[in-house]
């Protein structure tokens, strides 16, 4: 699959979700053009509504700020994930698009875990669909 990646900062738990994305065989697309957490949530969540990823990824020290971002683009569900329950979860029943993680908080081998399970192709639950759809239409401008 391609996977929309961005992170504001790089250590062993970036590098170890890098390297599991390029090993899955998956294409890794870096839509981000600068560091700041707000721009490189967005830069990935436009990937992903775009239509040049199928998912993303976005990482920042706690995972909230590139999350928050992200999800202000219409049509991205964000899902910061901080275990495989959660991230498991995310797909099934809000059928998140992107992942967003702690660099932070997370050691490299779990934040490997989650993103595998994320990315495992978990089909999000159809009793979920109307929520699913409300989502969308909280999407549009209040009239
Ligand atoms: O976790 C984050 C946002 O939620 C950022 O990674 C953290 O705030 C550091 O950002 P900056 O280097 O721009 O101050």
């Amino acid at each position: 699959m391609k996977i929309a990646f961005a992170a504001d900062d790089r250590n062993a738990t970036t590098d170890a979700v890098l390297a599991f994305l390029s090993e899955a065989g998956h294409e890794v697309l870096l839509p981000a053009t600068s560091d700041d957490w707000p721009e490189l949530g967005a830069a990935v969540g436009r990937a992903v509504t775009d239509g040049d990823a199928d998912f993303g990824v976005v990482m920042c020290w706690t995972g909230t700020g590139t999350a928050i971002a992200a999800n202000k683009v219409p049509g991205v569900r964000a899902a910061l994930a901080w275990d495989t329950w959660i991230a498991a979860g995310a797909r099934k029943w809000n059928d998140a698009n992107v992942l967003a993680l702690s660099l932070k908080r997370l050691a490299p081998d779990v934040a490997v875990e989650i993103t595998e399970v994320f990315l495992s192709g978990i089909a999000p639950d159809a009793r979920e669909s109307a929520n699913i759809a409300r989502l969308g239409e909280l999407d549009e401008p209040r009239r």
